[in-house]
């Protein structure tokens, strides 16, 4: 799978914003249809909802942000628009360099390293030093209620569990926006109401703008901001 990204040299010379996630009129098209056109201001802090039925651009939106999309030339699918963080251009940077950091549907833990090898893999390596690195593990377990967790095999966690170690994964990666895609829909009702809860009160304590991609208005509804659709 491949795609064609074009960046709008105008677009470059727009004045930054200072804080939050900028999508300056990005828009995917697949065969000339437009599926994604969207020109807006997260700020820090606020969950924005991304609603649109399936196949209309929404995951490829958040692989764009991401750096994630691939590039270089499937016919017909074209994305072009700028991505700006906290008055930073993200367009042609590496998604390692972009500080974005996303959660899916599957919590993507590495099997074969312990909970806290799963952490340690995300922080950056501007945290030196081994105690370092075990405090920061140790906290952010600790803030999701997974204290002495560190030595789990991820394979014995409960999908809760499970689910609160990959965001704490994703935050010690100290990101500077959050993307969710649909990382509810796998749980069930309880334990979705739960987790949403504690993603939504992490990411706005540490003042994430946040774009969450959902099929499910409850998920909207729980997030108590505005609800935009692709197009
Ligand atoms: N790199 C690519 N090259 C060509 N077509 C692509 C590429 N990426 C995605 N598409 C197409 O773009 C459309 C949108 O896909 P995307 O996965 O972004 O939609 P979605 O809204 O996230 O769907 P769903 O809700 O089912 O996950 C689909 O028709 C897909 O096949």
């Amino acid at each position: 799978m491949s795609s064609t990204q074009t960046n709008n040299s105008t677009l470059a010379l727009a004045p930054a914003t200072a804080k939050g996630l900028e999508l300056r009129r990005v828009s995917i098209r697949l065969n000339g249809r437009v599926l994604v056109d969207i020109d807006t201001i997260i700020k820090s802090g606020e969950i924005v909802t991304l609603m649109g039925p399936s196949g209309s651009g929404k995951s490829s939106l958040l692989t764009y942000i991401c750096g994630t999309l691939p590039v270089g030339g499937t016919a017909g699918f074209e994305v072009s628009g700028q991505v700006v963080l906290n008055g930073r251009g993200l367009d042609g940077l590496a998604p390692q360099d972009r500080h974005v950091g996303i959660l899916f549907q599957d919590d993507l833990l590495f099997p074969h390293l312990s909970v806290g090898g799963n952490l340690a893999f995300a922080l950056p390596s501007s945290v030196r030093g081994r105690l370092e690195r075990r405090t920061r593990i140790e906290d952010a377990l600790e803030s999701a209620g997974l204290g002495g967790f560190a030595d789990r095999d991820p394979a014995t966690l409960s999908g809760g569990q499970r689910a609160r170690v990959a965001l704490m994964r994703v935050l010690l990666s100290e990101p500077g926006a959050l993307l969710l895609d649909e990382p509810f829909s796998k749980l069930d009702t309880e334990l979705r109401d739960q987790i949403r809860t504690f993603v939504f009160e992490q990411a706005r304590l540490r003042g994430l703008p946040t774009l969450m991609v959902t099929h499910d208005p409850d998920d909207g509804a729980a997030a108590g901001g505005r609800i935009i659709n692709p197009v």
